[in-house]
């Protein structure tokens, strides 16, 4: 494994679970209809049943015993039926629902009488009983669960007006680099801001939430006392660039200076090894990303989603496997990661994979974990999936 600024390396899977190792955040209360996307903190009972009253499936009569029936309203005893809507409630004594198709009314002598046209109704025919789908105080939706929106269906059905879910990890953005444009198009030496249009939108998909995004000056003082003022407002402090040793970088001495813990100096994979995780002193999380933009995505999925997913109570996303269609060299002591493209099923790797490159993971169907004794032609490689599915 390769040392650097830091110190040592630790190995991609490793690194993967110690970010995975923060603490879940406590709960807060959102309505119904904020809480898709959400993880929910408590498990979620029906308050009445499902449906709670019974009713009829169909448009028709509500009918009591053998047909014919005198049509009445109120509640019905054998020989009567009465006109319901489908959703309507069934008066007391039905015992099952003739459609409108399949029923007909004559007048006899000025009462009206209902004969069946079919071999309808069976007994509980087109009958929705009380607490078909549930009971009261059955469980509807676990603890855990990630809410999508039929889960809001079922939650407004079982009586619930709003959820307490986990609170979304807040993230401070701290992006580094005195050569870094905001718009247009930059003059040599200057670079053209990847992360600033890109990181709140994909950490979003991976349900945090940027609150502050402050641009630092390639300065030691001033990154201290940015990384002071980001860990006021957040979870979690992201960085970018400056996780080098030149000059210019700063990240590591600041973190030196401040007391801060690194739990990952860096990660034994390229691009992306001077990715790195530290504990800030008030026990907040810190994920520092280097500056090149693929680098920095290959540094997010390592270590920034499976922070969030711990901050945030969400699953852990398994890693998947495809079968390479090329040999793919490894490294020694090192995992390679490569941004792909399924080809007849199987994975090639994209073009445009320099640390600076973004166009290869533009296209990626996701990203192989090529590890150090490579992957043969044919052989099945370790998958990380993107953000963005
Ligand atoms: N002597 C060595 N030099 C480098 C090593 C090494 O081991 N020895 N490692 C290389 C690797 S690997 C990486 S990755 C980078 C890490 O660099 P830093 O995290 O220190 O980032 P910077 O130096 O600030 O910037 C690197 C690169 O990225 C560009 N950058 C920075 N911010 C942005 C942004 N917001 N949008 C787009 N591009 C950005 C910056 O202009 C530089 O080109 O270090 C290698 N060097
Ligand atoms: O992570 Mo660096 O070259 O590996 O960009």
């Amino acid at each position: 494994m390769t040392d650097g600024p830091g110190g040592r390396a630790v190995a991609w899977h490793a690194a993967r679970t110690l970010a995975s190792a923060a603490t879940a955040l406590p709960a807060e209360t959102v309505p119904l209809d904020e809480a898709v996307g959400r993880v929910l903190a408590a498990d979620v009972l029906a308050l009445c049943d499902l449906p709670h009253y019974a009713s009829s499936a169909m448009d028709g009569w509500a009918v009591s015993g053998e047909g014919p029936w005198a049509i009445t309203t109120g509640a019905l005893s054998p020989g009567m039926a009465s006109v319901v809507q489908t959703g309507g409630l069934l008066p007391d004594g039905a015992d099952a629902v003739l459609r409108s198709e399949s029923g007909s009314v004559r007048d006899q002598s000025g009462r009206l009488v209902l004969s069946s046209t079919t071999d309808e109704p069976r007994p509980a025919q087109h009958i929705r009983a009380a607490g078909d789908e549930a009971r009261l105080s059955d469980l509807l939706i676990a603890a855990g669960t990630l809410i999508n929106p039929a889960h809001i269906a079922v939650a407004a059905a079982g009586g619930h007006d709003e959820l307490g879910v986990i609170r979304r990890p807040r993230i401070a953005l701290l992006l580094t680099g005195d050569e870094v444009v905001e718009s247009g198009i930059p003059a040599p030496g200057q670079v053209r801001d990847s992360f600033g249009p890109q990181l709140p939108a994909v950490l979003g998909m991976l349900g945090g939430a940027v609150v502050s995004d402050s641009r630092v000056r390639d300065d030691l003082a001033a990154t201290i006392a940015a990384l002071g003022d980001a860990q006021r407002d957040s979870d979690l402090v992201i960085t970018t660039g400056g996780t080098g040793d030149s000059a210019v970088d700063h990240i590591h001495a600041a973190l030196r200076s401040i007391g801060a813990e690194v739990l990952v100096p860096r990660v034994a994979m390229r691009p992306g090894g001077p990715s790195l995780l530290a504990r800030l002193p008030d026990g907040r999380l810190l994920v520092g990303l280097p500056g090149n933009p693929l680098a920095a995505m290959m540094g997010l999925l390592t270590l920034v989603e499976p922070v969030l997913a711990a901050l945030g109570g969400r699953p852990k996303r398994l890693l998947g496997s495809v079968t390479s269609a090329d040999s793919l060299p490894g490294r020694a002591g090192s995992s390679i990661l490569v941004p792909y493209r399924v080809l007849d099923g199987r994975a090639v790797a994209n073009p445009w994979l320099g640390s600076g490159m973004m166009r290869g993971l533009a296209e990626a169907a996701g990203v192989l974990i090529v590890p150090p004794a490579g992957v043969r032609a044919g052989g099945t490689a370790e998958t990380v999936a993107l953000p963005w599915g």
